[in-house]
This record gives C-alpha cells, sequence and structure tokens, in this order.
C-alpha cells in the first residue's frame, strides 16, 4: 500500500503544515458542490444544530453548500445531466466504474486525504489521495489520474477528489456509505460507530487531544454529511483497539481527579495494528503469534504491543505527540520541559514546537520525510535517522517487556514497509530477542532468516480496507 502512496514534497510533510496546532478554531469548512451533485436534496431538521467546532484554513470559495441547498443541488444535477458524466444516473447507463452501490472511505491526515472505494465484497475499486494540502506544492492522484495541484485546505482537497472520483465513475449518488478514520475517540467511542450529532459533539470534544488530525477528521465528515444528508457515515477511531489496555498501562500516576478528566494514555493507529492483527496470519502462514511487537511506522510512529490478538500496550498516550521520533512530533518529553518551554515562548508556540518542528524535522533541519534524509549525506539528517531508530528500539524493549516476551515483529506504514535500512538497523538492534535478521530485501514480506526463533514480517497498511469493513458489518447489523 505503501508503494501507491504519492510521493511526498520536500516541505510539505505531513504534520508540519498544520495551521491550528491546539485546535482552538471554532468555524467550520464547507465543501463548495461545484459539479458535484448531492445524493439526494432532504432538508434535515437537526442538520442546523450540528456540533461545528472544526478547524477552519480561512478560505472560503465557489458555491458554499449551506448557502442554498436546493440551488446548488439543481445547479450540481444540470451539469451532471448536460455533462453526461460516467455514473450520471444511479439505475440507468453503464459506469465506467461498474455497476452496484460502493463505500467511500475516507482517511484525512494532517496533510492529506486518502480515499478508497470499495465495494460489497469488499473489493477494493478504486483508491486516491490528495497530498500537500496547506503547502506551496501539492498532488492529487486518483486511480490513474496524477497532477500537481495546490489545496488551501482540506474541503478544498476533499472536493478536487470527489470530483476526480465522479469522472472516474464513482459520484455521490453511488454511495452507500461513507466511513472515515478518525483518530481521536476518547474514552468514550472504542468501537466503529453511525456517525449522528451526538457522535459528532464527541469527535469534536476530543479535537484538543488530536490536534493535528481530529478537526481535520471532522471537517471531512461534516462536509460529506452536508453534501449527503440520508446517507449512512461511519466513523472507525485509531484509539479504539488499545481500549483493552490495563488500567495499570493507560493510567498516568496522578490524582484521580486528574484521570478523570480525560488525562490518560489512550494509544493511536489502532485500525492500523488491528487490520495487522488480522493480515499477518495470512503472511506468516498458520495461527497469530501469541506476542506480536507491530511496528506501525509512518509520518506518526508507534509501536503496539500485541498479545493474543488484544493490545496491551502502545507507545503513544493522551495525543499521538509521545512515544517514538515522528516527522515532525517530538515523541516522549519531560513534562517539564514542556512547561518552560510554555513560560518562556508561550503555550501556542511550545504546541508549535511539538508538533509541527521537532521530530525528524526539528533534528535534521531538513524535514519531516525519511526518503529524503536516507538520501542527504548531512551529519544532521544521518543523526535524525540515528534518533530514530534507537528511539524504536529502545521502546521495543518496553513493549516486550510489557508482553512478557515477543513472538513475531511486524512492520507497517511507509517506512516500516519501504525504508529496508531503517529495518535492519531497528531488527539489528534486537537480535538479543533470538532474532535472526535475512538479507532484508525491498519488497520481502519475511525478514527472518530460516531458524531464527522470532519472526519479523513486513504487512502493507490496510486502514482503508479496515475501514470499510467496519462500516460494513454496520450497515449489515442495521439492515
Ligand atoms: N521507499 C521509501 N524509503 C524510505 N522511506 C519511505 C519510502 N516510501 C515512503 N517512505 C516514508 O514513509 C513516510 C510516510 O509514511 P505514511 O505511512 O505514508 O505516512 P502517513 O502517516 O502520512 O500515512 C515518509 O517519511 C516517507 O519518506
Ligand atoms: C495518529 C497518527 O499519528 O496518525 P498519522 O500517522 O496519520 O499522523
Ligand atoms: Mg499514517
Amino acid at each position: 500500500m505503501g508503494g501507491d502512496r504519492p510521493a511526498r514534497r520536500r516541505g510539505a510533510g505531513a504534520d508540519g503544515d498544520g495551521p491550528d496546532p491546539v485546535g482552538r478554531r471554532g468555524a467550520r469548512q464547507e465543501l463548495p458542490i461545484g459539479s458535484i451533485r448531492r445524493r439526494r436534496h432532504h432538508p434535515h431538521p437537526q442538520h442546523h444544530h450540528r456540533q461545528r467546532g472544526v478547524q477552519d484554513d480561512g478560505l472560503r470559495h465557489g458555491l458554499l453548500l449551506r448557502g442554498d441547498r436546493a440551488g446548488h443541488a439543481r445547479a450540481g444535477a444540470a451539469h451532471l445531466a448536460g455533462a453526461g458524466g460516467a455514473g450520471a444516473d444511479r439505475g440507468g447507463r453503464a459506469r465506467r466504474g461498474g455497476g452496484g452501490a460502493v463505500i467511500l472511505v475516507v482517511n484525512t491526515g494532517s496533510s492529506s486525504i486518502k480515499v478508497a472505494i470499495f465495494d460489497d465484497a469488499l473489493q477494493q475499486r478504486l483508491s486516491g489521495a490528495a497530498d500537500g494540502i496547506g503547502a506551496a506544492a501539492g498532488g492529487l492522484k486518483v486511480g490513474e489520474v496524477t497532477r500537481e495541484a495546490q489545496f488551501a485546505n482540506h474541503v478544498a482537497a476533499l472536493q478536487a477528489v470527489l470530483e476526480q472520483l465522479e469522472a472516474q465513475g464513482f459520484p455521490v449518488s453511488r454511495l452507500r456509505a461513507t466511513a472515515h478514520r478518525v483518530v481521536h475517540g476518547g474514552a468514550r467511542l472504542t468501537e466503529p460507530v453511525r456517525i449522528d450529532d451526538a457522535v459528532v459533539a464527541e469527535i469534536a470534544r476530543c479535537n484538543p487531544l488530536a490536534p493535528l488530525h481530529n478537526p481535520h477528521n471532522l471537517a471531512a465528515i461534516n462536509a460529506l454529511r452536508d453534501l449527503a444528508p440520508d446517507l449512512a457515515h461511519f466513523a472507525s477511531f485509531d484509539t479504539a483497539f488499545h481500549a483493552t489496555n490495563p488500567p495499570v498501562a493507560t493510567t498516568y500516576a496522578v490524582p484521580p481527579a486528574i484521570t478523570e478528566r480525560g488525562i490518560r494514555r489512550y494509544g493511536f493507529h489502532g485500525i492500523s495494528y488491528a487490520s495487522l492483527t488480522r493480515a499477518l496470519p495470512g503472511i506468516a502462514g498458520g495461527t497469530l503469534p501469541r506476542r506480536v511487537l507491530a511496528f506501525h511506522l509512518g509520518n506518526g510512529a508507534s509501536l503496539c504491543a500485541i498479545r493474543d490478538g488484544r493490545s496491551v500496550a502502545t507507545t503513544m498516550g493522551y495525543s499521538p505527540l509521545s512515544g517514538l521520533t515522528m516527522g515532525t512530533r517530538t515523541g516522549d518529553i519531560d513534562g517539564n520541559a514542556v512547561l518552560r518551554m510554555a513560560e518562556e515562548d508561550g503555550i501556542d508556540a511550545a504546541a508549535r514546537l511539538l508538533n509541527h518542528e521537532s521530530g525528524l524535522t526539528g533534528l535534521s533541519g531538513v524535514g519531516p520525510d525519511m526518503r529524503t534524509l536516507l538520501g542527504d549525506s548531512s551529519p544532521e539528517a544521518a543523526f535524525a535517522v540515528d534518533h530514530f531508530c534507537y528511539w524504536a528500539r529502545r521502546h521495543a524493549g518496553s513493549m516486550i517487556a510489557a508482553m512478557e516476551g515477543v513472538d513475531a515483529l511486524a512492520f507497517t506504514g511507509g517506512i516500516g514497509e519501504n525504508a529496508t535500512t531503517v529495518r535492519a538497523r531497528i531488527m539489528e538492534g534486537l537480535e538479543w530477542t533470538g532474532l535472526v535478521p535475512d538479507a532484508n530485501a525491498a519488497g520481502a514480506a519475511r525478514l527472518h532468516a530460516p531458524g531464527s526463533s522470532v519472526g519479523a514480517w513486513v504487512v502493507p497498511a490496510a486502514e482503508e480496507r479496515m475501514i470499510a469493513a467496519d462500516a460494513a458489518a454496520l450497515l449489515d447489523a442495521d439492515a
């Protein structure tokens, strides 16, 4: 899957460009419908009371959906009728994308939106991504169509993606449901859910806990709920897989009154870990190893100790800031150091520094992109890569202790799937576990030598398929 991802441009790193690090802005982005036809026009009384609290990048352009719903629905329909575009009618002409209703999965990251279309058999029919959102240079790739683009904000990027999906046979009118990755579900949203106003409010409540992610997740959810109010919309949560962590793992050593305020460890990348747990037996052959140490190494990076298929410990905590060194995030840092920065530089500057200007970017002065760093000859870039590998190994020791040993390692995410030298350096540091790494060639799924007492595997990230499966299960339960 990593191979499908559009190349990231220097300076357009995943985490570095979000302009609102503490998620304080209240206004919402709105989706200019342009040529996109709303699925059905059906004014919704509750709709006007929906929780907002979504980031607004400050730009409003084109036709705003909420300005004149009926008018735009008519304009959109007229445009489609005139254009005779692929998939312009629900039951009639053959569409380029083939027949049948589909699920649209939306994975909104800090500077990218990945989408995928799944049919009833959960076969992926089309995938796409817009990246470099908010940066000077971005890109759009949907199916075989690729172009350079500049996206001022997530809603503009979503619109471009939807237009391309429509052009390739998957208009909004053909959707059975939309299904979203939501990074932070807090303590209450611990299973996939159908989105209603209460769910939106709860997600918005978690915005300050995942400032690089939740506001963008909500922007996409609100835009699609506006566009297709009658459609079923679902959310799967990155935090949910870790709901099985014991209290001793999730509780910070603070008085209970603080914990009750929600200040505890949650953990993230859970959709990726859930999907890895399902996929590993098929890749490794046999049943799921009893103790799996999973490495999700992307722009955000974390580890998860998975015992008997359940998360028992993970490196991220209250927010996706802690644990490993990341593209732009510090990973673990002493609370008193944070207080000092807040005191001397102000809270906003400290939040920006911790979330956007640190990690590989801060250490190297080059940027967050591992591929770029590996090709950079400066000592700073080399030190940033050293730091990443060293802390991945150190945290690995902690995860192994939490599950009292390890039977298999599994690497996923853009770095985990593709950066062979990074993987090799992490594995070299774990040979004390009984792991004997193999040649570790690019493209290999098996990374351990014959006779190694610990397995090591590459598991392509399949978050989108997992989210589609969650939504399909809820649709079936409703039927
Ligand atoms: N061939 C490669 N070699 C080294 N690093 C790579 C390669 N392909 C992707 N990456 C790295 O993967 C990271 C992005 O991971 P990804 O999982 O796509 O991020 P996101 O968190 O945005 O989903 C970047 O640091 C990128 O440089
Ligand atoms: C939770 C998180 O860090 O996500 P991402 O890797 O997409 O930034
Ligand atoms: Mg990711």
